[in-house]
Parts: C-alpha cells; structure tokens; sequence
C-alpha cells in the first residue's frame, strides 16, 4: 500500500466537525463568527498530543481561538496560515514556551500522552525535553559542536559515562544527518559552521535527548535551497521515531514534509485535513483562497 493511502488509514475517515454552510460564508478579512467548527480531520486514532478548545490571549489580544486538534505519533502535521494567524503561538502552547511570555494566558486543555501538559505537577523542563523545539534561526549556543549536543544529555542524567555520552553525541549528530560533516571537529564551536549545518546542529540538539515531539518553526526560512532540502529529507527520516510539528510559510515545503496539514486564520483553526487533499481540495474557501495565493 502506497504510504499516503496508508496513513490515510490511520486518520479517522469521520471529520468530528462537519462542513456546515455558515462555517463557510465568511471572507478572508473577518474573524471566523462566533461558534464556528473546524473541518476535517481535527482527530487522530493514535494522538501523541491532544489540544481541546485552546485558547490563548495576550493581554486583551485574543490570538488563538477554541482550537481543538490531535497530533498523530509518527506523523508529520503542518500548520499554514497568513502571518499573524497564531500558528507559532499555538506551537509554542504545546511545550508551554507560551509560559515564559508575560501576559500570555492558555486556557483549554493539551494532553501529551494522555496527561495534561498544564498540570500544576508538571515539570515543565521534562515537558520540554519530551516535546522539543527548533527555531527559525539556528540557534547554537556559544559552545563546541561536541557541548551543544552533549548540554542536554548531562542535564537530563541521561548518561553515565564518557563513553556513553559520546556514543550518544555521535548518534544524535548521525540522525541529524551532520557527523560526517563535524566527526574531525567536534570541538570546534557550533557558532562556525554554516547556517543549514548550525540548523542541524540545533536539530541534534533537540534529538539528544530522545523527545517524543519535535516543534519546528519554520525550520528552514533561513536557509537556501540545498540546505532547505537536507533538513526536508531529515523531517522524513525523523518521522520514524518522532512526530514532528512544522509551521511553515512555503506551501510547497508543506506539501513536501508533511502528511496533514492545518490551517488557521486570525486565530482561527479553519480546516485540517490530509496534505493532498488540502492542496488539490479543500473544502473551506479561505483555505482555498490561501492556498491559491487569493491572500495571505
Ligand atoms: N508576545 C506577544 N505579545 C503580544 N502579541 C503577540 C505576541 N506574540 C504574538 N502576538 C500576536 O498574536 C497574533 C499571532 O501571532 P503569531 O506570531 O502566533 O502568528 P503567526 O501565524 O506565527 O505569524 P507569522 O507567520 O508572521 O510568524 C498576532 O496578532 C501577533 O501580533
């Protein structure tokens, strides 16, 4: 079976919102009215995280709306959307990188596993060690390549020996798809390689420490098109062991990457679906009217 059809199979055939005609009738330049629904495939059968009616308000700013969505394990989800939509602010609620935001308030409820990331007993920095983060800027701290790797595994405990923890390095540098590049200079500064290297650097970063979910905000917008490429073939082998969450602006990365994809509007989750049919059909007309280039 081809792997689109197949993960087709595991996405719930059943949209839990429906199409309705009023969610529907609005244009690109007003909010969503008040009670609309998402359409498509918000759920999953096999969710490694669940978002119910999230909301997120910056002070009187109410940037994400009732947003309801499951993140599949092992799948590649993208989130589209014009910027300013909230695509990084809902990301960023799914390791409470939103906490450290002053006047930033979350409400609704997001599960990791079925457990509430938001629970007052939650250690956030275990939260963030199993639901990782890339930005858009590589990000490198002012270390050797060996220590920005390293930083993470010798915090967490995760090793207890020289040995293991170079084990480690070397196979978090070869998922990154970088050792070959930095073996003869891992103790070198990470901050001298180049910028799709640094970007994978902070991609081995984030792997080091085996999490479950990796956030990536568009990932690759600093990077030129041979550097784009090789962390698009990395998403597709991380997939395998993770499931990956990429905010993009390029529709054709999207369409590349990932096996649903999302898109919101002023704060709105309008439609999800499978990548395919979002781009060759989607039902919503703001949906469609963005990814024909009508704005955005
Ligand atoms: N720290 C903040 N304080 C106040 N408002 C914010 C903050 N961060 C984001 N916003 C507002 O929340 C809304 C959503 O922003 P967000 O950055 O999540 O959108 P986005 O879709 O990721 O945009 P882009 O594609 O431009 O990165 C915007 O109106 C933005 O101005």
């Amino acid at each position: 079976m081809n792997t689109a059809i197949a993960q087709q199979r595991a996405i719930h055939q059943e949209p839990v919102m429906a199409a309705h005609p009023q969610d529907l009738a609005f244009n690109a330049t007003e909010p969503a009215p008040e009670g609309h629904r998402t359409v498509g495939l918000v759920t999953v059968d096999n969710p490694k995280m669940s978002a119910r009616d999230v909301n997120v308000h910056y002070g009187d700013k109410h940037a994400i709306k009732h947003v309801t969505i499951d993140i599949g394990t092992n799948e590649v989800i993208a989130f589209i959307g014009p910027s300013g939509c909230g695509k990084s602010t809902f990301l960023r609620c799914l390791n409470r990188m939103n906490d450290t935001i002053d006047g930033c308030r979350v409400s609704g409820e997001i599960t990791l596993d079925g457990h509430d990331i938001y629970a007052r007993d939650l250690d956030v920095v275990q939260l963030r060690a199993r639901v990782g983060m890339v930005f858009q800027k590589p990000n490198p701290f002012p270390k050797s390549i060996f220590d920005n790797v390293a930083y993470g595994p010798r915090i967490h405990g995760m090793v207890s020996s020289k040995s293991e923890l170079e084990d480690l390095v070397q196979w978090a540098l070869e998922k990154a798809g970088l050792w070959n590049e930095v073996k003869d200079r891992l103790h070198q500064p990470g901050t001298g390689l180049s910028g799709g290297q640094q970007q994978r650097l902070c991609i081995a970063r984030a792997i080091s420490v085996s999490p479950e979910v990796i956030l990536m905000d568009e990932p690759c917008s600093a990077l030129d098109p041979i550097a784009t490429a090789k962390i698009e073939e990395l998403i597709d082998e991380l997939r395998a062991n993770f499931s990956i969450v990429i905010v993009t602006h390029s529709m054709q990365q999207a369409a590349r990457v990932s096996q649903r994809t999302a898109y919101f509007h002023l704060g709105d989750l309008i439609e999800v679906g499978e990548t395919e049919q979002i781009f060759t059909n989607p039902v919503h007309k703001l949906t469609e009217g963005y990814i024909t280039g009508r704005f955005g």
